[in-house]
């Protein structure tokens, strides 16, 4: 399996006053959102302490016994929050109909920015292990520090003023799915992966891969699915639908999947992926961006609320109610 090359971005410069070298950032960053949908990103400051330290919470916490876990499912099955055990999910089913289940479970909060502010949410936070919760809120607001840092590396990367997205961002969507892909002591079924082929719905995906074996792999322009690579302390940054559509298709939302690892691999190879959908306000209106519509490239679409556009895409992928 060859790699695909996706372009390393330093976003370092956002955090000082370097106009020259922010626009020339985003500018790289933009490339690769138009050539491949995905980029790695460097300089984001987010303390590799505290990810090294969530990672083994959550190992800690997926270990525990399914009852246990289970007291975090949500009494009414939803995907936008809670636990979420192996066998529910089918994330391909977005694109193919009945596929096997993932090879996975996830523990997702769902706006735990707004639940740090004060406002209501019905998250449901992990009393064991006990570090675990305090974790995920330090988390929490490095994730939307961040979303707010790739907004402003968006818009100048879309050719507009740096503050262009700020008020789309002012009070992002933000989503936190903590994933686990266990140990495969037995072969998978035909077709059944870790997590099946899709694209993300949203705006942009931040996601910190370990570097277990049976990782990401994105299908490149050729139709050939290649390999990530994982760059210690890095994020993968990819397109998702919605923001592909604000873009006017521009920056593309490209399918990518978590593939099994390779039967003679020795040892464990289970993997965790720490992943943070972030979007506008689900009531911004998706229109495309002015600097991506043209007379040669008029608008393809319609306006949308990013709400409604999102909750439509999770609706298709699990046969669930979905509530909020
Ligand atoms: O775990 C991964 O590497 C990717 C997960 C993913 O694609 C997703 O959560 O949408
Ligand atoms: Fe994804």
């Amino acid at each position: 399996m060859t790699h695909i090359e996706i372009e390393v971005v330093d976003i370092g410069p956002f955090h000082t006053d370097d106009a020259d070298a922010r626009l020339a950032t985003a500018r790289a960053f933009g490339r690769s959102m138009e050539r491949t949908g995905f980029a790695v990103i460097t300089g984001h400051r987010v303390p590799e302490t505290l990810a090294e330290d969530l990672h083994a919470s959550l190992r800690t916490f997926f270990a525990l016994p399914f009852d246990q876990k289970s007291a975090l499912m949500p009494p009414e099955k939803v995907k936008g929050r809670g636990y979420l055990p192996m066998g529910i999910e089918s994330v391909a089913k977005t694109l193919d109909g009945e596929t096997p289940p993932d090879l996975c479970e996830a523990l997702v909060f769902s706006a735990p920015h707004r639940e740090l502010r004060g406002e209501h949410s019905r998250n449901d936070w992990p009393g064991a292990p006990t570090e675990l919760t305090p974790l995920i809120r330090q988390w929490t607001q490095e994730m939307e520090r961040l979303t707010r840092v790739l907004a402003r590396i968006s818009s100048l990367a879309l050719d507009l003023p740096e503050d262009y997205l700020d008020a789309a961002y002012a009070d992002p969507s933000l989503t936190l799915r903590f994933v686990n892909y266990p140990d495969q002591p037995d072969p998978p079924a035909p077709g059944q992966l870790r997590y099946g082929a899709h694209h993300d719905y949203g705006g942009l995906t931040v996601l910190r891969q370990d570097t277990a074996p049976g990782g990401l792999e994105i299908r490149d322009t050729d139709g050939i699915w290649r390999e990530a690579r994982t760059i210690p302390g890095s994020f993968v940054i990819n397109v998702g639908d919605l923001m592909s559509r604000w873009t006017n298709g521009r920056w593309r939302s490209t399918l990518h999947r978590v593939t099994n690892p390779d039967r003679v691999v020795t040892g464990s190879t289970q993997r965790l992926s720490l992943v943070a959908f972030t979007n506008p306000h689900e009531t911004w209106e998706i229109a495309p961006l002015p600097s991506c519509v043209s007379d040669e490239r008029p608008a393809a679409h319609p306006p949308v609320r990013a709400g409604d556009f999102i909750r439509e895409k999770i609706r298709t992928s699990m046969d669930l109610t979905v509530t909020r």
